[in-house]
């Protein structure tokens, strides 16, 4: 397993090692001890799947209070994964990372409590799988800002993306009533 820090050092690519042989493959998505030794302690509380069509955003979302982690992989298709530091008064607030994810390269991200998570599909259809840690889904939490906020700007492989109706009527970053704060 290979961490590497992306632009945002918290936000971290991932890379199982994969054992091939005349049945297939196999790999380890998570291991609670190696993880731990390479320095990323994580407590999973829920495990989550979804399947996009082509052209679809999902996010920018977060939960506060309330907040979560998110370790994502595609288990079908292709997808760009973007990952916005939101926690006001950090060095980084506002800046994001898109990495590509890709069920074939089987290449994941981990995403830290206090940053907003989103992702457009790049393949016909796209299944992800993402683990959580922190908390449970927790509606009252659930919180969105603007896939395409200028302020953000983030260069999205679409411009009239497939949105939830939740995700159409998300606030800018700068009007976001609830925003998780930086731990001094
Ligand atoms: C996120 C979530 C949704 N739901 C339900 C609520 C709703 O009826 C239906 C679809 O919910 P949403 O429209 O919020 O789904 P979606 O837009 O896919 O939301 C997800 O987006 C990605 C980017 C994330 O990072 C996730 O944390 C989550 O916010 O599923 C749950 O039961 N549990 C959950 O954990």
């Amino acid at each position: 397993m290979q961490l590497e820090k992306t632009a945002l050092p918290e936000v971290l690519m991932i890379r199982p090692k994969v054992f091939g042989d005349d049945r297939g493959f196999f790999l380890e998505r998570w291991n609670r001890e190696a993880w731990r030794e390479a320095g990323l302690e994580l407590d999973f509380v829920q495990l989550n799947h979804s399947s996009s069509v082509r052209g679809t955003v999902r996010g920018l979302h977060f939960q506060e209070p309330r907040a979560q982690g998110k370790l994502v992989f595609a288990l079908k298709g292709t997808l760009l994964d973007i990952a916005v530091d939101v926690r006001r008064g950090s060095p980084t607030f506002g800046r994001h990372v898109a990495v590509e994810l890709d069920a074939a390269e089987r290449n994941q991200l981990w995403i830290p409590p206090g940053f907003a998570h989103g992702f457009a599909t790049l393949s016909d259809e796209t299944e992800i799988i993402y683990a959580v840690t922190g908390s449970v889904y927790a509606p009252d939490c659930d919180r969105a800002i603007r896939w395409d906020d200028p302020a953000i700007g983030i260069d999205w492989p679409v411009r009239e993306p497939i949105l939830s109706a939740k995700d159409r009527a998300a606030p800018l970053l700068k009007d976001a009533p609830a925003l998780p704060g930086y731990p001094a």
